[in-house]
């Protein structure tokens, strides 16, 4: 989907009348101060989150109109709802909401995965309510809503998966949303979306989970130096080791299928440098390595485009 043309909406004629926030972290907080900022987007924001002081610093930073604790009060009269708890907890608030969702509007969610998510809520989403998952490929390894800030999705992917048939006009209306926070859209299906992102974050994640993992286990001498004499390349590792772990278990085990696939993959890919390594075979490391640095080349070409 290309960018929209027209202007989203305007504080007399918002895109919604009400937008329901639920789970109020980094995502969903980045996502509220982007609604709070362009009046167009939403007449009023709503934001929900199943912890009370989480709600009481929301309050307190102002980044909503209204601050609700009771998810079913929260998602009355909303045109747009959207999900921004970890993906394990989708199922119990699609199943504690969906009664209450009114009809005509979207549901939505940013989980990390999709077919998950597709089979978790859907069951839970009544006729007359559009469903249109998505996706924005924007994060950092801080948690919670003082982690968040409105330019987080600028310049990044937003990845809508509607099921098939799914109103068109809700698609493209929710596109608008996320294409006035900055991102670009792109719809693709589910399972082609947990497949990508398999390889291009979870494996990523999973990889640096298991490095800094390993660098830690190792014996008490040795871990202190690995520490003290981290170099940027591996401190570039404990960045992204340092993500949050609930969110991350729920997306591997809600990824399974695909994330195994990719690590075999990995890992005969991984034992074919391990014996390139025994046997001194350096052309394959270096045909290898000049591959890779031109990948990283083109990604900052595109970027710079
Ligand atoms: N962090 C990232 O880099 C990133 C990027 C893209 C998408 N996502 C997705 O966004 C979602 C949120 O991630 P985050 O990093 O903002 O998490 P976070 O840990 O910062 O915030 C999650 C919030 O959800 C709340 N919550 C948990 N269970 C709830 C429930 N049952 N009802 C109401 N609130 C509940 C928690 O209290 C917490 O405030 C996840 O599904 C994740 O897969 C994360
Ligand atoms: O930049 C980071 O810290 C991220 O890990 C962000 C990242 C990613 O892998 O790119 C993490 C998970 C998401 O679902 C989307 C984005």
């Amino acid at each position: 989907m290309s960018a929209p043309e027209t202007i989203p909406g305007t504080p007399d004629t918002p895109l919604y009348d009400r937008v329901c926030v639920i789970g109020l972290g980094l995502i969903g907080s980045s996502l509220l101060r982007c609604l709070m900022a362009d009046r167009g987007l939403a007449g009023e924001v709503v934001a929900c989150d199943r912890s009370d002081a989480v709600c009481a610093r929301v309050a307190e930073l102002a980044i909503a109109d209204r601050v609700e604790n009771d998810a079913t009060l929260a998602v009355a009269g909303a045109d747009l709802v959207v999900l921004c708890t970890p993906v394990g907890a989708y199922a119990d608030v699609a199943a504690l909401i969906g009664p209450h969702l009114a009809p005509g509007s979207t549901l939505s969610d940013v989980g990390s995965v999709k077919q998950a998510v597709v089979r978790d809520v859907s069951p839970h989403v009544p006729d007359g309510v559009h469903f249109v998952p998505g996706h924005p490929l924007a994060g950092t390894e801080h948690s919670g809503p003082d982690a968040g800030f409105k330019e987080l999705f600028r310049g990044r992917w937003l990845i809508l998966t509607p099921p098939p048939g799914t109103d068109a006009a809700a698609v493209d209306r929710l596109g608008r949303l996320w294409a006035a926070c900055g991102s670009q859209i792109e719809v693709m299906d589910a399972s082609h979306h947990d497949q990508v992102l398999a390889i291009t974050s979870h494996l990523p994640h999973l990889i640096a989970y298991t490095i800094v993992g390993t660098a830690t286990d190792l014996e008490e001498t040795t871990k202190s130096e690995v520490i003290r004499f981290s170099a940027s390349g591996f401190r570039d590792f404990t960045r992204i080791a340092a993500s949050d772990p609930v969110m991350w278990r729920d997306i591997f085990l809600n990824n399974r299928e695909a994330v195994l696939e990719m690590i075999q993959r990995f890992t005969e890919d991984l034992t074919a440098l391990q014996r390139a390594i025994r046997w001194g075979e350096g052309d394959k490391l270096f045909d290898l390595f000049t591959r890779t640095r031109a990948i990283r080349r083109s990604i900052i070409d595109a970027k710079q485009a």
